[in-house]
């Protein structure tokens, strides 16, 4: 499942749009169906309006039907071990528990993982928001 998350991502990598970083990113997520969604990172003129690779691949997801997230794995160029940034480890944790697993990978494979939990201590998520 690993190796599938990995070839989605690096796949999606390819589209990415990051003209101004230089950084190209990729994202695959897993659904509670087994299905997976990627995702790149899409950068903008107006340096603000652009948008990470994690959460395109979400959008596909929840266009797609998908409602949780069991797993993701993110691709960066390397060598440095890339880390979701904090936004999209909020945007994950609508869709995932804390015990969400992240991998991050680079073009030589993968590099990391930690839990949602550990990137995200002390979350608020939608539970907090049940009456
Ligand atoms: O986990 C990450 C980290 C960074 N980026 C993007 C945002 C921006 O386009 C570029 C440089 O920060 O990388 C992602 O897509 N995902
Ligand atoms: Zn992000």
């Amino acid at each position: 499942m690993v190796q599938r998350l990995l070839a989605a991502s690096l796949g999606a990598r390819q589209h990415s749009h990051s003209p101004y970083s230089g950084y190209a990113v990729g994202a695959a997520v897993l659904d509670e169906q087994g299905r997976i969604h990627a995702g790149c990172n899409i950068e903008n003129a107006a340096y603000p309006q652009g948008w990470c690779a994690e959460a395109s691949a979400l959008t596909a997801m929840i266009m797609a039907g998908g409602r949780r997230v069991s797993a993701v794995l993110v691709t960066g160029p390397g060598p440095d071990i890339i880390t979701p940034c904090g936004g999209c480890r909020q945007k994950l944790r609508e869709f995932a528990d804390p015990e969400l697993i992240i991998i991050a990978a680079d073009p030589g494979g993968i590099r990391q993982q930690w839990t949602l939990e550990q990137l995200l201590p002390f979350s608020f998520g939608p539970e907090h928001l049940k009456l």
